[in-house]
């Protein structure tokens, strides 16, 4: 299981990122069970790439290949299935469904394809500290505590490649170390990797590689 960029560069961004970055227009690629942490900092793409990666746009000039097939052949069907059993992402706006309990927007996306049994929701709330919160509306929490739903609700399919984009930005040290805790046994459990990007370089992350996007 391989996800490779080659030479990809957001058809947005002027040639000189070509020399300033290790990632866009570099040949890269990711293996199941590595961490990868993508230091990233406002503006240079971190967002871009998240979503390259998980096949949601496509404006960029070179590939983005996964276990040879290139994402720019994929059908819709073929991004359904990537997303459903190969990449799970959280978004750095997280896309919850505002009007729709904790418990629902995480069982919404359990019930696509299940990994875990609906148990888990409450074992995994409990565990990040938003046990209390289930029966609550995803818009009343907090942005932190919503943070922690859309990482839980990250965690209910199978993955190969589990992408973060600045997953920890409303969580203060404990929470965060806790819930990359968390991701980090998930992703053993599927032998995954964890692309994570973030503004700064975070030490507690215990990455395989960096690259300064
Ligand atoms: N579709 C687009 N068309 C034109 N420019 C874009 C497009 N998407 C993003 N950009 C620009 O590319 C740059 C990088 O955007 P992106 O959202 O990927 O940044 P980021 O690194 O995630 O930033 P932040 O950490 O501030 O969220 C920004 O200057 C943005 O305005």
């Amino acid at each position: 299981m391989q996800l490779q960029l080659q030479q990809v560069l957001p058809v947005y961004f002027d040639e000189d990122h070509r020399t300033q970055s290790e990632v866009w227009r570099r040949n890269l690629t990711f293996e199941k069970g590595e961490y990868i942490k993508i230091v990233a900092p406002s503006g240079s793409g971190k967002t871009s790439l998240m979503h390259f990666l998980y096949g949601m746009r496509n404006e960029y000039n070179g590939n983005i290949v996964y276990n040879s097939a290139n994402l720019r052949n994929y059908t819709p069907e073929d991004f359904a299935g990537y997303r459903k059993d190969h990449v799970s992402i959280v978004f750095q706006d997280l896309r919850l469904f505002p009007e729709q309990t904790v418990q629902e927007n995480i069982e919404l996306k359990r019930q696509l394809n299940p990994f875990h049994p609906a148990e888990k929701i409450r074992e995994m709330a409990e565990r990040l500290g938003i046990g209390n919160k289930l029966a609550s509306k995803s818009r009343i929490c907090s942005y932190g505590e919503q943070q922690r739903v859309a990482i839980i609700r990250s965690l209910m399919q199978p993955f190969d490649f589990l992408l973060l984009d600045e997953p920890f930005s409303h969580l203060d040290d404990k929470n965060s170390q806790n819930a990359m805790q968390l991701m980090l046994e998930e992703a053993k459990l599927r032998n995954a990797a964890i692309i994570f990007a973030d503004l700064e370089r975070i030490d507690w992350f215990p990455y395989t590689r960096i690259f300064h996007l």
